[in-house]
């Protein structure tokens, strides 16, 4: 990881939405970090928190029944969790972008996109009219949006799906933010454009040097964008590590299965077996535990797991990181692998010495 300090920091985040059924607790103790220029792919089954976590950040959850209840989300050094509604206006405005699954949401059906767009330019930067309108066409010439001189004066409904995500993508570099948080911004499109999309993204990327909070189920999109990964489960983070790593030598229970489950890569194409827990009332010990093939005692009572180090910067939600136990039963497949840095618990093996 860089010895930069990071950009945006989530400590113990813990997000909750107050219903009849009771609180369902969707985002439950979570941290990461994301560095300066960084893409950080959030992963996990449908319902594991990974939308209630991003609009967290900027508080968009709807409060109530959402609620904050505790920790905190460190962007620049502010604590997001403690800011106005006016402060996290100007934030969101400004130095952090949100693009979602859904582009029609984000664009205003009356205006033409270009007005829009100047708009969010004009919010940013004290420019003319003229400048802003200029820049708008700039930026839908930059997103790939052909003709883009001819285009601007058009409206939403005049594009495709593909093309308005282009849209929505240009209105959120408008503010050219620090930070751009990208929800699904694909899976509603065909696969061809979502990976124009996702290649959109990178170059803009090295372009304007943004980090980016990158939101998927799709494993194969992760490999595509992602410098470091979190994985996601039932409110919490089980794993997280360079892309590289976690692909490499997935290190808890849930991801190996989560990477079996991707065509291509997993030897069964078949989903893991069993279903979320009720976020009301999660099981007690690992939340996997009842899906988990590896699960003893341990994992059944007491807390979820802390994340424990898997490798050097790369760590697990999972006992069998801790001491007492022999980390190979759940690598499976005979391999010998440890942990890069264990001091000689008697758990471990010889070190292969990490490739990278
Ligand atoms: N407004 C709400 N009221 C009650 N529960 C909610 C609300 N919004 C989200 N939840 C619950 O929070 C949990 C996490 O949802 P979230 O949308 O973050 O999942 P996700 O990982 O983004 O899933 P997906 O991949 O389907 O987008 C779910 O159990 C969901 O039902
Ligand atoms: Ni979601």
């Amino acid at each position: 990881m860089s010895d930069t300090a990071p950009l945006l920091s989530v400590r113990d985040l813990r997000v909750q939405f107050n219903t009849d059924e009771g609180v369902v607790r969707a985002v439950d103790g979570i941290s990461f970090d994301v560095a300066p220029g960084e893409t950080v792919c959030v992963v996990g089954e449908s319902g594991s928190g990974k939308t209630v976590a991003c609009e967290s950040i900027t508080k968009l959850i709807p409060m109530p029944p959402g609620e904050i209840a505790g920790g905190e989300v460190r962007f620049d050094g502010d604590d997001l969790t403690d800011a106005s509604e006016k402060q996290l206006q100007s934030i969101r405005g400004d130095r952090i972008a949100h693009i979602f699954q859904d582009p029609q949401g984000a664009l205003n059906p009356v205006y033409p996109v270009g007005a829009q767009i100047a708009e969010a330019v004009r919010l940013h930067s004290d420019v003319s009219k003229a400048a802003a309108r200029d820049r708008a066409i700039d930026l839908l010439d930059r997103v790939g949006i052909p003709e883009a001189t001819n285009r601007v004066d058009d409206y939403p409904h005049e594009f495709s799906g593909g093309m308005k995500q282009r849209v929505v993508i240009a209105m959120a570099l408008a503010a050219d933010p620090d930070l751009l948080i990208a929800d699904e911004p694909t899976t509603a499109l065909d696969v061809t454009i979502q990976s124009q999309i996702l290649n959109l993204l990178r170059d803009l990327q090295d372009e304007f040097g943004m980090s980016i909070i990158f939101v998927t189920h799709n494993l194969g999109v992760v490999a595509e964008v992602a410098d470091r990964v979190v994985v996601m489960y039932a409110g919490k983070v089980m794993e997280t590590g360079s892309v590289h790593d976690v692909f490499e030598r997935p290190s808890h229970p849930y991801t190996k299965s989560l990477l079996e489950c991707l065509p291509g890569i997993g030897r069964s194409m078949e989903p893991i077996g069993g279903s979320l827990p009720d976020l009301t009332a999660p099981p007690e010990g690992c939340r996997f535990h009842p899906r988990c093939p590896h699960a003893t005692a341990d994992c059944r009572s007491g807390s979820h797991p802390e994340l424990l180090e898997a490798a050097s910067d790369h760590r697990a939600a999972c006992v069998y990181y801790g001491p007492g136990y022999d980390v190979s039963a759940i690598r499976g497949d005979g391999e010998a692998e440890t942990r890069a840095t264990d001091g000689g618990r008697d758990d471990s093996h010889d070190s292969h010495g990490d490739s990278r």
